[in-house]
């Protein structure tokens, strides 16, 4: 260190924060070993050259200099500058710089300690940019997906980027960034020819910087893709594994860091989390449908029940009066059920009211709609349906019905039913047409049943 007393050159070369001074003309006075390694520069080479060598850009070497260098600067302070190495490279140094004052208190020196925090400033943006890609619910787990394949592409500077599922030998590319385009969703891969076998094999994150001087050089991975570079994360959902989350490259990279691996860790986790958010949502959705579904339908007969078909009515009845067409209900009665079940057995009836259910079904229109009304009553609405062409259709469903063998018993009953059947009017509500169905409505029977 030119000039500077060996005690206090030694204590400098030990400190692992590089040192720079520089005198009021901002001319290098002193560097010391840390900055050396740093900048990679020796102390030769910058001695008596103006500190505007170490910037990145002339424009903040000034502005530094006009904050700075001015003879009422009295503080030290803390600010990050983009500086730049010997062969070009830039990075951003966290500068705890300040003044040095003579007796006198005249500016005689400016001291730098600088520190390289670019790797920390990239992560901070890094992390920054994964919450509003994860938050932003704007976008598709797909499209949030792509965004972190780019982001991690990016930030590794590796430009291959595949988030993959693997069933037992098989890997799937499910989402990929590649620079020619070469990957697509549904691609598939054996998984012992892949880098990310490594993954799954050490269950853990496997990082590979420059792969023809690692121990995987003669995997069948290498010779198949040749990448020089690859960092993996496996991807569990629900426990298990599902996938990996990785980036590559065909030429080498720089060493992976503790940071790194962090960070694709914590990529794959929010993958994982999100797959498996999507699935319990799913099969709540499921569920709560299954459930509503339960509540609508007769368990007996499969229909639906009085409560499904109060609601339905409802809608194709107020859809009848927009479109003024014709809507009519028909509730069916079976005959004598009572005493179908007190000869034959209770099992007997529901085997009636069954086939019936199954006729119906079998005779409807897609938008006619059949419900259990209770007991042995059934209720038909039929859209766009005049009364004499409902008394039709119940008048097809009777006669299938009396086909229908219902037990093996001699004597066994034929299955009859009445009918009423009533038309909307104009004006007139789903209530007052059901309680008018009653009374006032054509009335069908098929004689030939139990008397
Ligand atoms: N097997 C079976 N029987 C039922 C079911 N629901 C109601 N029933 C029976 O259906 C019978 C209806 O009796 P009623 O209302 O007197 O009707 P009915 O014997 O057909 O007489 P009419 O309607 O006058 O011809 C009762 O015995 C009920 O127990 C069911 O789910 N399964």
């Amino acid at each position: 260190m030119t000039g500077c007393p060996p005690l206090l050159r030694s204590v400098f070369d030990k400190l692992d924060v590089a040192v720079v001074i520089a005198n009021v003309q901002r001319e290098i006075v002193m560097v010391n070993a840390a900055a050396e390694s740093l900048f990679q520069y020796s102390e030769q080479e910058v001695w008596g050259q103006k500190i505007k060598m170490l910037y990145a850009s002339p424009d903040e070497f000034e502005e530094q200099g006009r904050q700075r260098y001015n003879a009422t600067a009295s503080e030290t302070s803390l600010y990050t500058i983009t500086y730049a190495r010997k062969n070009g490279e830039t990075f951003e140094g966290e500068t705890q710089g300040g003044p040095i004052h003579d007796e006198h208190g005249k500016l005689i020196y400016f001291v730098g300690l600088i520190r390289d925090v670019s790797a920390r400033l990239s992560a901070e943006r890094t992390l920054n940019r994964l919450h509003s890609i994860t938050s932003n619910q704007s976008l598709s787990f797909n499209e949030r997906v792509d965004a972190i394949l780019e982001l991690g592409a990016d930030h590794f500077g590796l430009p291959i980027a595949i988030f993959s599922k693997i069933d037992g030998a098989t890997y799937t590319v499910i989402r990929a960034v590649h620079p020619e385009n070469a990957l697509s969703p549904g691609m598939t891969f054996e998984l012992g020819n892949t880098y990310c076998s490594h993954v799954f094999e050490a269950n853990d994150v496997q990082g590979f910087h420059h792969v023809a001087e690692s121990r995987i050089n003669s995997h069948p991975c290498y010779q198949t893709f040749g990448l020089e570079a690859y960092l993996g994360s496996p991807i569990f959902v629900d426990g298990g594994r599902f996938g990996t989350l990785n980036f590559s490259s065909p030429e080498e990279t720089r060493p992976f860091t503790g940071q790194d691996i962090e960070l694709i860790r914590l990529f794959a986790d929010w993958i994982g989390n999100e797959i498996q958010r999507q699935r319990h949502l799913d099969s709540l959705t499921s569920t709560r449908l299954e459930m509503e579904r339960l509540a609508a339908t007769d368990p007996l007969t499969g229909l639906g029940n009085r409560r499904m078909m109060e609601t339905s009515m409802k809608k194709e009845v107020a859809r009848a009066k927009r479109h003024g067409t014709d809507f009519s209900i028909a509730i069916i009665d079976f005959d004598h059920f009572k005493r179908i079940n007190d000869q034959f057995g209770h099992q007997t009836g529901d085997d009636a009211l069954k086939a019936f259910a199954a006729i119906a079904q079998r005779e409807a229109r897609d938008e006619d709609l059949f419900a259990r009304w209770g007991g042995e009553e059934f209720i038909a609405g039929l859209p766009c349906t005049t009364s004499a062409e409902a008394v039709k259709i119940m008048d097809r469903l009777a006669s299938q019905l009396r086909d229908v063998i219902i037990s093996d018993d001699e004597g066994a009953p034929t299955l009859t039913i009445s009918v009423g059947v009533a038309q909307l009017r104009e004006g007139e509500s789903i209530g007052s047409l059901l309680s008018r169905q009653m009374t006032q409505c054509t009335w069908l029977r098929v004689p030939d049943g139990i008397t």
